[in-house]
């Protein structure tokens, strides 16, 4: 198979058991066909009403009978100017002011659902708060064509921490000559070791790059093995064995420091050239990663290769080994399906979340994966479910602008590229 053409169905998995308990709700319920075609008209496509009184009417209304979520008032002058930008455009664009606030940028909501039952059903699992770990720094510029300059990415890790973000995960000390996108980790981590506000992990692959990150100024770190054995050998040069030897070297020196090990175990789903990886692999080098002491441990699909059916049976096994408090989850986007994958495993449980800002990512040992999943869209569907982050969206869609803007190509977040259109097109107004 083709890693990256055909999605890893149920057939292609060891066990299919688990796939039973995966629940299947419908939110309709809650609200009338009507109901779906009123959202349709004014919500999902706000540009086409964003100067409609009318329209504003029928959304009013619409929030305040049909819709299950509601809105509680919160001050919308906190002084982000993304806000004010919309804010300001008057009171014949109200919509658009309400759109933005309450439906993209507020993360605070209340079910107004009729139907508790099904309200629990779908959100019982989820929970009340998630911790986003941006990536965006590292994986998101490690497979970048063109080399970002040190300057910006400092840039970039002052105005991530700044949206909020308690984890940045800021640099690589890995071969300079394997990743030359990262050769610049020193430079970057001796300006940014002292931010305050956030944790600012580095990856480190063996014991010089856990010296010099230190060296550096690192304060935290994370090591990354592989569920495949042949990803391990083009990413670390290593069979998964021989790295576990390494990272009990790394965690060792770690612990005498008392820095926190983040773990990651790659290829969680599937791999370029293995394709379905084994569940039980993966919780085997996840359980390895928390005995030698990592206090958290990111699984990563890293060729966005998973479907909501994959990571269900993926992370039973590894829950089953691992406490699902110490388990994170890392989704790329290759087919879309980051956010399904996300909220399935805030079903289970999870509430550790790594993302990218814009969207930016892709290993360079890992050819046709795409970007992680983005941050903007996260905090956007976290927002939307009532789950708190403290992370301000309207500073990360900031944040993205930023980069993308440096990097020369749009947003890779669907949340900002429609933020941005409705902004562009109330400019114009
Ligand atoms: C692990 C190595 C170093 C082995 O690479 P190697 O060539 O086997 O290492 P070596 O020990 O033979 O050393 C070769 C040269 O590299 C140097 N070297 C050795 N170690 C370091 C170091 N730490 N920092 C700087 N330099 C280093 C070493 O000093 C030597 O230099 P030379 O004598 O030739 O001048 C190499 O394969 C490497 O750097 N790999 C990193 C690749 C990488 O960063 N990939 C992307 C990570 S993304 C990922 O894994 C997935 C994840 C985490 O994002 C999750 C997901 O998306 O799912």
């Amino acid at each position: 198979m083709s890693s990256l053409e055909e999605p890893l169905g149920f057939d292609k998995l060891p066990s299919m058991s688990t796939i039973d308990r995966v629940q299947r709700f419908s939110s309709s319920a809650c609200r009338s066909r009507a109901d779906d075609a009123a959202m349709g008209n004014c919500w999902i496509e706000g540009r086409s009403c964003s100067t409609s009184n009318s329209c504003n009417e029928d959304y009013e209304e619409y929030t305040r009978e049909a819709f299950p979520w509601k809105r509680h008032t919160r001050d919308i002058s906190r002084g982000d100017s993304f806000n004010q930008r919309t804010l300001s455009l008057g009171r014949n664009h109200r919509v658009f002011g309400n759109i933005c606030d309450s439906w993209y940028l507020s993360d605070q909501y209340e079910s107004k659902c009729n139907d508790k039952d099904i309200t629990n059903k779908i959100l019982k699992g989820i929970p009340k708060f998630v911790k986003i770990v941006e990536v965006g720094p590292r994986d998101g510029l490690q497979n970048e064509k063109n080399i970002v300059s040190a300057s910006v990415k400092i840039e970039l890790i002052h105005r991530l921490v700044s949206c909020g973000l308690s984890v940045v995960e800021a640099t690589s000390f890995v071969s300079p000559k394997w990743v030359p996108q990262l050769a610049d980790a020193k430079d970057v981590m001796e300006v940014v070791q002292n931010l305050e506000g956030a944790r600012l992990p580095v990856l480190t692959p063996n014991l010089k790059g856990f010296e010099a990150a230190i060296a550096a100024g690192a304060k935290d770190i994370a090591v990354f093995a592989s569920a495949s054995e042949s990803f391990s050998k083009s990413n670390i040069n290593c069979s998964i064995e021989e790295s576990l030897v390494r990272y009990r070297a790394v965690t060792r020196a770690a612990k005498e420091l008392s820095i926190p090990v983040r773990g990651y175990v790659s290829c969680a789903i599937g791999c370029p050239v293995e394709g379905a990886i084994p569940p039980s692999r993966v919780a085997y080098v996840a359980k390895e990663l928390y005995n030698m002491g990592c206090f958290e441990i990111s699984l990563g699909d890293t060729i966005g290769v998973a479907t909501p059916g994959t990571v269900v049976p993926m992370l039973e096994a590894v829950m089953a080994v691992v406490p699902v408090e110490k388990l994170a989850v890392h989704f790329h986007d290759t087919y879309g399906q980051s956010l399904s994958n996300i909220l399935v495993s805030l079903q289970m449980g999870i509430s550790i979340v790594d993302s990218s800002i814009a969207g930016l990512g892709g290993c360079p040992y890992a050819k046709g994966a795409s970007g992680n999943v983005a941050t903007e869209d996260v905090v956007y569907m976290l927002n939307g479910l009532g789950v708190k982050t403290n992370v301000d969206l309207a500073k990360l869609l900031m944040a993205g602008d930023f980069i993308s803007k440096h990097l020369g190509r749009p947003s890779g977040s669907k949340t900002a590229v429609a933020l941005s259109r409705v902004t562009a097109d109330a400019s114009k107004i």
